[in-house]
């Protein structure tokens, strides 16, 4: 890592407290809107919104269906951030930078982070449109020494060492079938393994199959780093991944995947998921996780 990349606890603090000038809101819950799944922030209520561009220190979104803003407002009387657009590896950046809005949001005093994608399937059992309860994940990229812990720890968000098994808060994933369940909606609701891949092109039928030989369930090309640093600096955290797409495994399949149809589904499960977001940050307790 080059040092150019750093970015020092000062940096995010002025970001921090950039934001806390500018608003009354103190969110404890942040939400990262998937691709096309912007109108999460829809729900929220008595909002207050930030272009990326006019955020000190903030990356810019450069993928069509992430609109760059950051929306503050109240969902059931609890006040949420929201990412309307996240930052993609692919897109240039580095990892600290993909993942420099959590630790702002850890200074904002948020301690839960649900986080949601579009997903191309791997499982044989799901279909698109399908949501996927993320149960936990593989940082490919991780593997390979791409990181957004890799470089100096700073100790005052996380240890040098920090565990990741259970990363995916069981109580929350629960919580989260339950009202899939009275919603009604349970027919196509999954719980199973997301992979990150670097991207930006979809997976060669070779590396589907590989992945659907690992044990994946899901694959995309976000998420992993935006969690890695989230559960470092001490959050709770949800993930949901929605199918867009059937991961071509098959030499005999002729289908290709492209962005807009990914675009096109996210549209298609949007009030659902709208829904259950809502629902979640409802009945969640906020309270139960001060680390
Ligand atoms: O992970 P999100 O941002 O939801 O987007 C997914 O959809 C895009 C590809 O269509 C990629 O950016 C992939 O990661
Ligand atoms: O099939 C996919 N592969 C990787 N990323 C994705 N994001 C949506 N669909 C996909």
């Amino acid at each position: 890592m080059h040092s150019k990349d750093q970015i020092s606890h000062e940096d995010y603090q002025r970001t921090a407290d950039w934001l806390l000038s500018q608003t009354q809101h103190r969110p404890k819950v942040a939400i990262i809107c998937g691709s096309g799944l912007g109108m999460l922030a829809d729900a929220l209520q008595c909002q207050d919104s930030f272009k990326y561009s006019d955020i000190p220190g903030f990356p810019q979104s450069t993928v069509q269906g992430h609109a760059g803003r950051l929306v503050f407002g109240e969902l059931r009387g609890k006040t949420c951030v929201c990412m309307q657009g996240r930052f993609h590896m692919y897109e240039g950046h580095s990892l600290c930078k993909v993942t420099f809005p959590l630790r702002v949001f850890k200074l904002l005093g948020v301690d839960t982070l649900i986080v949601t994608n579009a997903a191309g399937s791997l499982a044989d059992s799901y279909n698109c449109g399908d949501i996927m309860i993320i149960r936990d994940h593989i940082n490919f990229p991780g593997f390979a020494g791409l990181n957004p812990l890799i470089g100096p720890n700073d100790e005052k968000f996380g240890p040098r060492f920090p565990p990741m098994s259970g990363v995916y808060d069981k109580d929350l994933r629960k919580l989260a079938f339950d009202i899939c369940k009275s919603m009604g909606v349970s027919q196509y609701v999954q719980e199973g393994v997301y992979c990150m891949v670097g991207g930006p092109n979809f997976e060669t039928i070779a590396e589907a199959r590989l992945l659907h030989k690992l044990g994946v369930d899901a694959v995309g090309m976000s998420t992993a780093p935006e969690v890695v640093v989230a559960s470092h600096c001490g959050m709770r955290v949800f993930g949901l991944s929605l199918i867009t797409n059937k991961v071509v495994k098959s030499y005999q399949d002729f289908e290709k995947v492209n962005h807009e149809a990914v675009l096109e589904v996210s549209k298609m499960r949007s009030e659902t998921l709208q829904k259950l977001v809502t629902e979640l940050v409802s009945r969640m307790d906020i309270n139960n996780n001060t680390a």
